[in-house]
């Protein structure tokens, strides 16, 4: 009996706004307490029923920047359907030679260079104070359950992608690319992949207690080599195709196991950050305003559904 539930969502970044062998279900818009997401979002199934929700993070015409894409509504939207496990798809700049245009990569850590004029929390504006954990910002379990799956993906198709993990991506806010200097400072800090979108997408997924990765497409080497040309989009269109084809083979290869994974015996691995909040959102105090407890119960209802609603402070 096919299962309609939406538990798997994927984010497509620049290049990937649709993913390939699924049957189109509908499309959907929920209005969140945070706006619209990007675009609406279609629901899709696997030839077996399983569904996934796809949304394309800049819009489908690509016209949303990146300081302007409503992350709050989209991981709020993602949510609301169902959603418990985000694969997002970005494509990034390179800062390693060896992480050459073409390779896919599964980051572990994340450096914000964003500017603070992005929404990046559930709890910004509201009377509720929260201090989500955020030392390992992508759900550690889910990226080592992507890594065998992908590499075996990529080697599936033969082109020779490589895969790699263990990197550090630095998020920064566009849409201006790099300067060199701060291309060659990324290196320095430790960077080894560039992006805009990376956050506050993977925050506010740990804010909604979902299990978030990013498969990083590389497209690029940003402007740090010496004697090669500062990047430009043109520079990055010429990859997006392909990347975007491979990333459409990967998501069409995991969502099967994916879903068997996430409703079996292996549940756990998704679950890594159910609960998590508890420990993070201060005690309830009467100063607290009940309208900012319904808005958040959008996105976090074990906490703030209806007054009865556990009191954190005392779990
Ligand atoms: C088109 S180059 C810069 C643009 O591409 C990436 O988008 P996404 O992460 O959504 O694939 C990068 O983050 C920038 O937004
Ligand atoms: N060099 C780069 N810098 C920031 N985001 C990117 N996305 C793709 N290439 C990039």
């Amino acid at each position: 009996m096919a299962d309609e539930k939406v538990l798997i969502g994927i984010i497509g970044g620049s290049g990937l706004y649709h993913i390939d062998n699924l049957t189109f279900v509908k499309h959907v818009n929920p209005e969140t307490p945070w706006g619209f997401p990007s675009s609406p979002i279609t629901i899709a199934t696997t030839p077996s029923g399983t569904h996934v929700a796809f949304l394309a993070r800049h819009g489908q015409g690509h016209t949303i920047l990146p300081s302007a894409v409503p992350a709050r509504a989209n991981i709020a939207a993602l949510k609301s359907l169902g959603v418990r496990t985000i694969i997002a798809f970005s494509a990034v700049g390179s800062l390693r030679e060896e992480i050459s245009p073409g390779s896919f990569a599964l980051p572990s850590q994340i450096i914000d260079r964003t500017k603070g004029v992005r929404p990046a929390s559930f709890f910004e504006g509201t009377s509720i104070v929260a201090h989500a954990m955020f030392g390992d910002p992508f759900s550690g379990k889910l990226v080592n359950w992507l890594e065998g799956k992908v590499k075996k993906a990529l080697e599936a198709e033969g082109r020779g992608v490589q895969l790699f993990t263990g990197k550090t991506i630095v998020c920064m806010e566009g849409p201006q690319f790099s300067t060199r200097a701060e291309s060659i400072m990324y290196r320095q800090w430790g960077g080894d992949l560039i992006n805009m979108s990376v956050l506050p997408e993977a925050k506010l997924a740990r804010e909604a207690e979902l299990s978030y990765a990013l498969i990083a497409t590389a497209t690029d080497y940003d402007s740090w080599r010496p004697q090669s040309e500062a990047v430009t989009a043109a520079e990055v269109f010429k990859t997006l195709k392909a990347n975007a084809d491979t990333s459409r083979l990967v998501a069409a290869t995991i969502i099967e196991d994916l879903h068997a994974a996430i409703t079996g015996d292996e549940a756990s691995i998704f679950l890594e950050e159910a609960g998590t909040m508890k420990f993070s959102i201060m005690p309830r105090s009467q100063l607290q305003n009940p309208e900012d407890r319904k808005k958040l119960a959008f996105v976090l209802p074990e906490y703030f559904e209806g007054e009865e609603a556990k009191d954190v402070s005392s779990a």
